[in-house]
C-alpha cells in the first residue's frame, strides 16, 4: 500500500504534531510520509495575526495541498482553524487533548514581581482581554512567532513576561519555569491536534477516524459550536473549555470586551447528549445577556 502523504506546517512545533499523527497511523500499520508546507501565517510575522484581516493564515497553505491532491490529510493545531471549513475539506480525527491551559513565562529579572506589576507581551486579544480582567493596569506589546521566538523575544524584549499554551511548551520538551494561570479560560480546542481531509478520499479517511479519540471530539465540537455561534467570522476575547468529569460535561467559557471590565460567563455541567448543540446553547445565553451588543462594539473597535 502507499504511503499517506501528511502535509504540516514546517514549524518545530507543527512538525512534532506531524510525527505524533504519523505514529497513531504506524502503530494501526499503515504507512506514512511527512510533507513540509511553508505558510503564510508564518510568513508574515510583524503585524498581529487579528490585523492581517483573513482567518485561516495557518491553514489555508494546506488546505491548498490538500484541494491539489499534494498531500492526503493535513495536521492542525485546531485552535488556528476557523470553525468554517473550506468545501470538501472535513476535520477526520481528533488526538486526545493532553494539556489545554495557558501558563505564563517571565524572564529571570522579573522573577519576584507581583502578577499585577508585569508587563506583558502578547497578540492574542483573548489573553490580554482575561488577564486585564484581574489586573486592569497591565501593560501589553505585540509579540508573534512560534514558541521558540517568542522566547527568544521575550529574553531580549522590554517586558517581563509572556502567556504561552502549555501543550506547547511540553510538546517541545522545554526546561522551562512556568505558572499555571486558573484564571485563563483556555481558547476553543486550546491543546488539541486535528487532523483534516479531503471529502472525496473516503478509504483515507476511513483510516483516520481509527485513530480519533471521541472524548476530545465530543468536548472540542462544543467549543467550537459555542465560539461560530458567538463570533460569525470576527475575532474576539472568547475562552472555551469543555471537559468530561465521571459522566457529565463540564462546561467553562466567557466573552470578554477588549479591555476585559465587562465579562459575560457560562459555567455549566451537563450530561452529554448528541442530539443536542450544547455549544450553540450556552453561547445564545450569552448573546442573550449582553454579548450581542459587546461583539458589536468588539468589532468596531478591531
Ligand atoms: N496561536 C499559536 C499556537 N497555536 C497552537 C499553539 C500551541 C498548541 C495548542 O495550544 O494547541 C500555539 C502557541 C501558543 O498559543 O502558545
Amino acid at each position: 500500500m502507499k504511503s499517506i502523504r501528511i502535509g504540516t506546517r514546517n514549524s518545530a512545533l507543527a512538525l512534532w504534531q506531524a510525527r505524533e499523527v504519523a505514529r497513531h497511523l504506524q502503530n494501526n500499520n499503515y504507512l506514512t510520509e511527512i510533507v513540509p508546507i511553508v505558510s503564510s501565517g508564518d510568513k508574515n510575522l510583524n503585524q498581529p495575526l487579528y490585523s492581517l484581516g483573513i482567518t485561516g493564515v495557518f491553514t489555508r497553505d494546506l488546505d491548498i495541498a490538500l484541494l491539489n491532491d499534494e498531500i492526503d490529510i493535513a495536521v492542525h493545531s485546531l485552535k488556528d482553524v476557523p470553525t468554517l471549513l473550506p468545501q470538501n475539506i472535513e476535520m477526520i480525527a481528533y488526538l486526545e487533548r493532553d494539556f489545554p491551559q495557558d501558563i505564563l513565562i517571565r524572564k529571570e529579572s522579573a522573577k519576584n514581581k507581583e502578577l499585577h506589576e508585569l508587563k506583558l507581551a502578547t497578540s492574542s486579544l483573548r489573553r490580554r482581554a482575561f488577564w486585564l480582567r484581574h489586573f486592569p493596569n497591565t501593560e501589553f506589546s505585540d509579540i508573534r512567532g512560534n514558541i521558540q521566538t517568542r522566547l527568544q523575544k521575550l529574553e531580549d524584549g522590554n517586558f517581563d513576561a509572556t502567556i504561552l499554551s502549555l501543550a506547547g511548551i511540553k510538546r517541545m520538551k522545554m526546561e522551562i519555569d512556568y505558572e499555571m494561570l486558573p484564571v485563563m479560560i483556555p481558547a476553543p480546542s486550546q491543546g488539541v491536534i486535528a487532523v483534516a481531509g479531503h471529502s472525496d478520499k473516503p478509504e483515507i479517511n476511513e483510516i483516520l477516524k481509527q485513530i480519533n479519540h471521541k472524548p476530545t471530539q465530543i468536548c472540542v465540537e462544543i467549543e467550537r459550536n459555542f465560539l461560530s455561534t458567538l463570533e460569525g467570522g470576527c475575532t474576539a476575547p472568547i475562552g472555551a473549555f469543555a471537559e468530561i468529569i465521571e459522566d457529565q460535561i463540564r462546561f467553562t467559557a466567557a466573552l470578554c470586551s477588549l479591555d476585559g471590565k465587562n465579562c459575560i460567563a457560562i459555567d455549566e455541567n451537563f450530561e452529554y447528549n448528541p442530539e443536542e448543540n450544547f455549544g450553540e446553547r450556552f453561547a445564545k445565553v450569552v448573546l442573550e445577556n449582553g454579548g450581542k451588543e459587546l461583539m458589536t462594539e468588539i468589532k468596531s473597535q478591531i
